[in-house]
């Protein structure tokens, strides 16, 4: 018997996107401009082009003025940084995201610090980090998946998620540790497990709210999740599908997801749960960022 509703990420993206476009042609009415964003991808690798592909795409859709950025794998540290600081001062560009994993030969975390946090929209930022855990949310970006996966906790379970225990499977900086701190600010009950942490399963069964960023596919069994949970699966893990034909791959989440239909209250399939929000919410923080900029007031948060 199935019981778990489904969180159709895909449908509620759409609602989302629709409210941004419609925010957007409200700016360009009023000042005359769009929003910009810069999407800068170093390397090949092929998943990290479809995702760019598809953020340019959706900027262009939204009416936003886009510009993608592809330098070579080998490109230095100091010409990237260089892109950056042009970014950080061209006034058509309202954000910025350097698509991860950058290549190894270039510090990460030295790029990072050097967008414009005004700029960051993806949230990276010390700055945004810093804002968002000090519980001033409402002056920072907000990272797009953590932000994301709010919303469809919200859609779902309503505006007040006050008083419920939520756990964050995972400590990323980019999922684990902002979703958290979102959740935190809601007032839920917060736990952060990762891999060092006992009886794991125990953990997650306890909780109302279950938030899956590990990384591992199907890794989190339905047994470990409590009757009627609300569970958010963050991950995207692209498997061999060898019964779909010779090369063909399927993606899978973190959780089982089969075997949590029967009893969890509400659940995202993967693909068409978190990931549609991510790119959604990078137009969001793109928006926002342009009206910070341009001297405007706050548009009301979306829900
Ligand atoms: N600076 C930076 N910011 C990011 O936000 C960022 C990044 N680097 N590096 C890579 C990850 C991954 N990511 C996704 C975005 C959308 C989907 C998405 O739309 N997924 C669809 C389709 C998946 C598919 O078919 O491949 C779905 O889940 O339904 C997935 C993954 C953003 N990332």
């Amino acid at each position: 018997m199935t019981q778990a509703t489904l969180i159709d990420g895909k449908a509620i993206a759409a609602s989302v996107r629709e409210e941004i476009g419609r925010r957007a042609q409200e700016l360009q009415a009023a000042t005359g401009k769009r929003p910009g964003l810069a999407v800068v991808l170093v390397g090949e690798d092929p998943a990290s082009q479809v995702y760019v592909r598809s953020k340019d795409r959706t900027a262009n859709e939204l009416g936003f003025h886009s510009v993608k950025h592809t330098l070579p794998a080998d490109t230095a540290e100091a010409d990237l940084l260089a892109l950056i600081e042009t970014l950080n001062t061209d006034p058509d560009i309202h954000g910025i995201l350097v698509q991860l994993p950058l290549p190894g030969h270039i510090d990460e975390s030295k790029v990072l610090r050097l967008i414009r946090p005004e700029k960051d929209v993806d949230g990276f930022h010390p700055v945004n980090v810093g804002l968002l855990n000090a519980g001033e949310r409402d002056h920072a970006l907000v990272p797009c998946t953590p932000h994301g996966s709010l919303i469809l906790l919200k859609r779902t379970l309503g505006a007040d998620l006050s008083g419920k225990t939520a756990v964050v499977v995972g400590r990323s900086n980019i999922v684990g540790k902002p979703m958290a701190s979102l959740l935190l600010a809601e007032s839920c009950t917060v736990t952060i497990a990762h891999s060092r942490t006992r009886n794991l399963p125990d953990v997650i069964r306890a909780a109302d709210i279950v938030v899956a960023a590990v990384g591992r596919p199907e890794m989190i069994r339905g047994e470990w999740i409590g009757k009627g949970a609300t569970v958010i699966d963050v991950g995207i893990n692209r498997l061999p599908a060898p019964e779909l034909g010779e090369g063909k791959t399927r993606l899978v989440g973190d959780v089982a997801f089969d075997e949590c239909l029967d009893h969890v209250g509400a659940i995202t399939p993967v693909p068409g749960g978190v990931g549609p929000m991510t790119i959604v919410m990078l137009m969001a923080n793109t928006l926002t960022a342009a009206r910070r900029q341009l001297g405007l007031p706050e548009d009301k948060p979306i829900f």
